[in-house]
């Protein structure tokens, strides 16, 4: 079918599910640090920063180019690969197309420009690094140097929709040097709560100041409405961006600081006049004719919801992370199915809850919706925001 994805909700016809084949390693350097950095895992409204640990360690002569890798181990990557099978399978069985992208190859590939070099992650969260709207791919400009060709590994399956007739852009590519970042956020997050140190940037001869660096994932689609997240300047800059491509198609909304970059373990938007969001306190930060819809807040989830990890397991998300649900309809939502309790509230409002199994979250930096992209749904450019 021809690429066409407005919304977050009406019936899914087509997806692409992530991969995490040849999973080795974490590399520990600026970016990822600084995406990272802000794990909010607050009791609704009081926010609260989780540590990271290993602790940074400084970085020794001659290390400026890249990071420390941190491997992650084999057990946790295959089970998360049996568990993207899971996914893949259940949203066949629900009569969707499933695509998948290229896997990465089995020995580590590194990422090469003339500032860094970084070693390659797989296709995981591909929700981050592609924005579909309506009949257009839009490859975003990435955040994180591992991560900064991974839409190369989605290319055969975008080049079928091109095919098709679909639109294919890709925003500016950043010199991504140490200068690119805006570390505003993350120094001002750190208030009031234990934070790792932000490493001082180092110069070099490629910097040309802050540059637009957003992910698609600071995004919700609600037809002819978009709305994006927006905490550093690096962001302004990519909505800036996205604003001029998509003048006269599609109107954005920007959001302040509703978290630090992406917005789906914030707030999803399940059906038209209903959001699932982490507290009531979302409301506030989200465009006006939102504040009107129903709300569903889960109960917050509890430590017995999560596997437990060791010291040298990095977590790399809060415990909210399974709010972040996938719908393949109106009223039918994949779930994971550590979360009865998620599963009940959203029963109890009429949805249908299909549970799928998905045990490291956490570790992996995504739920359902981080780890799929909707390329193929029913819904069209509505107005849905009036
Ligand atoms: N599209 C994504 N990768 N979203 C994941 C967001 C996770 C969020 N940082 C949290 O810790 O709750």
């Amino acid at each position: 079918m021809s690429l066409n994805s407005f919304d977050e909700w009406s019936p899914l016809r087509e997806v692409i599910v992530g991969s995490a084949k040849n999973y080795v390693s974490h590399e520990r350097e600026l970016s990822f640090e600084l995406f990272f950095h802000d794990n909010i895992a607050g009791d609704n409204d009081a926010a609260r920063l989780e540590w990271y640990y290993p602790r940074l360690r400084s970085r020794g002569e001659g290390e400026a180019a890249g990071g420390t890798r941190v491997p992650v181990k084999r057990r946790y990557v295959d089970e998360l690969n049996e568990d993207l099978q899971g996914l893949a399978d259940t949203l066949a069985s629900l009569g969707v197309t499933v695509h998948r992208p290229t896997d990465v190859a089995p020995e580590t590939g590194s990422v090469h420009t003339p500032a860094w070099s970084a070693s390659v992650v797989p296709p995981l969260n591909i929700r981050d690094n592609t924005l579909i709207v309506g009949d257009e791919i839009i490859e975003t400009s990435p955040m994180i140097r591992s991560r900064y060709f991974e839409t190369q590994l989605l290319k055969p399956v975008f080049q079928e929709y091109f095919r098709r007739g679909a639109r294919w852009s890709v925003m500016p590519r950043p010199l991504m040097t140490d200068a690119s970042f805006d570390l505003s956020y993350a120094r001002s997050s750190s208030a009031g709560g234990p934070m790792e140190p932000i490493e001082d940037p180092k110069p070099s001869r490629y910097d040309v100041g802050h540059e637009m660096l957003f992910d698609a994932a600071q995004c919700l689609r609600f037809g002819r409405d978009i709305v994006a997240n927006v905490s550093t300047r690096n962001h302004e800059l990519g909505v800036d961006w996205l604003e001029r491509h998509l003048e006269g198609r599609f109107r954005i909304h920007r959001v302040h600081k509703l978290s630090d970059s992406h917005i789906d373990s914030m707030v999803l938007a399940l059906r038209p006049g209903t959001l699932l969001c982490r507290s009531e306190a979302v409301l506030e930060y989200l465009p006006e004719p939102l504040r009107k819809w129903d709300v569903i807040v889960p109960p917050t989830p509890e430590s017995y919801n999560f596997p437990q990890y060791e010291d040298d397991d990095l977590i790399l998300t809060s415990r909210y992370i399974d709010l972040n649900v996938l719908s393949v309809s109106p009223d039918t939502v994949l779930v994971n199915e550590a979360c009865p309790e998620l599963m009940r509230e959203l029963e109890r409002h009429g949805f249908t809850a299909v549970p799928v199994r998905h045990r490291h979250r956490r570790l992996f930096g995504g739920g359902f919706h981080c780890f799929t992209l909707d390329t193929v749904r029913d819904g069209g450019i509505e107005d849905y925001l009036v």
